[in-house]
């Protein structure tokens, strides 16, 4: 056997490891890097966040990729050369945060990396006849391996389309076996620069269990500000919070056929992006509107797009709590839309179950690494809603 393969075997027959998470999300703020140690595997899986952090990306990181992302024509060279520089600086980023939490790179056993989304295409989007749902994270694993010196398991996604999904949301995967309570049903609801959702019954019955996205979480308004504020954005909602909302660019921004699409539905920056709402300023004849009240009014629209979703699933499930993160979850203004929406709803964050919100999706890679190596024995899945039964990841060595 192969020294390396005899490691994995040892790996995976530990009674825990030590798992670094790591995610790079559409919102292009930074990398997050959640170190884990998990304990057993599936449903018995037990997870403690160790160290949380996220490296923010510095101006040089932000233009390159936005120089490809989600464009659909792009230098084919920049694409080539970001894979490695990203994957190196990515297992670079790892190491830096190793040292400043007094762990040494021996000591942990995976990282897990989802890499960074430059194009995310399922067929409800490209709409090409003869082409499958695609999906494309670059920053490649063995450029990761190499520079951390530690095995990792990369791109996750492609398993899932490979099983005729969408290579998204893999939320579901880890908030199943992390979140899911006998004792309430749950919605775990993650407003990155998209808005997801995953629904737990408290049957714990997989075949009830659904995920979805539903629309854009931030990515609207962080582009809305990076053009006219110079801002990354909207902190603490100060800009929305002066505005008025427009009835009428509401409505036309409202008006995709993304939103009547059934639960499972994937999207990302390539729909929701300023060209959409420059459409949609025309539409309703609002150019002129105050940039106050267009960041009032992408506040108004991301809430209205998630409530709607979660009404989707109160109909279909009735009660649950709410349980959200990411990013969004700062937002007092996104958060406050929404809950005027959903009144009946008790809202909490992951916090209350002892996930930072901002560290979920990392930690998820991590629950997503740990069942590629030492799992398989829960089977879960719900093929009717996009969730195959998988086990995902690739693994790289760093020698
Ligand atoms: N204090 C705050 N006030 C308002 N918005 C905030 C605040 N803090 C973070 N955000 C929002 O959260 C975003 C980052 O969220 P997050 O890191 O969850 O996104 P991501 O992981 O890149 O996205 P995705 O889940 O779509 O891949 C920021 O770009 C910003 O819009
Ligand atoms: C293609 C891609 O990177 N999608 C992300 C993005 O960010 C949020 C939403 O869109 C979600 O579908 C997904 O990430 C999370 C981690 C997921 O797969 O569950």
């Amino acid at each position: 056997m192969h020294n390396h393969i005899q490691r994995l075997h040892q790996l995976a027959s530990k009674p825990d490891r030590l798992i670094v998470g790591l995610m790079s999300g559409t919102s292009l703020d930074g990398l997050d890097v959640a170190l884990c140690r998990i304990s057993n595997a599936g449903l018995s899986s037990k997870i403690e966040l160790l160290e949380f952090t996220t490296v923010d990306y510095d101006h040089t990181y932000r233009q390159r990729i936005k120089s490809v992302f989600s464009k659909r024509q792009v230098d084919l060279q920049q694409l080539c050369l970001l894979n490695p520089w990203i994957g190196t600086l990515h297992g670079n980023m790892v190491l830096r945060c190793l040292e400043q939490w007094g762990v040494r790179p021996e000591q942990v056993d995976l990282i897990a990396s989802h890499g960074q989304t430059v194009y995310h295409a399922p067929k409800s989007e490209h709409q090409l006849e003869n082409y499958p749902n695609a999906t494309l994270q670059i920053g490649d694993g063995d450029h990761l391996a190499c520079a951390a010196g530690i095995i990792t398991l990369s791109d996750f996604r492609q398993k899932h389309l490979a099983a005729g999904g969408e290579g998204a949301p893999l939320a579901v995967y880890g908030d199943y076996l992390i979140f899911a309570s006998p004792k309430q049903n749950r919605v775990m609801l993650n407003m990155g620069g998209i808005a997801n959702l995953t629904y737990l019954p408290s049957s714990m019955d997989a075949s009830a269990v659904f995920s979805t996205d539903v629309g854009p979480g931030n990515t609207l308004m962080d582009a809305y500000m990076q053009q006219h504020f110079n801002q990354n954005y909207d902190a603490n909602a100060a800009v929305a919070g002066s505005g008025e909302v427009s009835g009428p660019l509401l409505k036309a921004l409202q008006q995709n056929s993304f939103f009547a699409l059934p639960f499972p539905k994937t999207t990302g920056p390539e729909l929701f992006n300023l060209d959409y709402l420059a459409r949609a300023q025309a539409a309703s004849q609002t150019e002129n509107l105050d940039h106050q009240d267009v960041m009032a009014t992408l506040n108004q629209f991301s809430a209205n797009m998630i409530a709607l979703a979660l009404k989707r699933c109160a109909d279909k499930l009735g009660d649950y709590h709410l349980y959200a993160s990411g990013g969004g979850y700062h937002n007092p203004l996104l958060m406050e839309n929404i809950a005027k929406q959903v009144s009946a709803v008790p809202i909490h964050s992951t916090a209350e179950l002892e996930i930072d919100p901002d560290a979920k999706e990392a930690v998820l890679f991590a629950v997503l690494a740990n069942e590629c190596v030492a799992g398989g024995k829960d089977k879960f899945s719900n093929i009717n809603e996009g969730i195959p039964d998988i086990t995902m990841g690739k693994v790289s060595f760093y020698d």
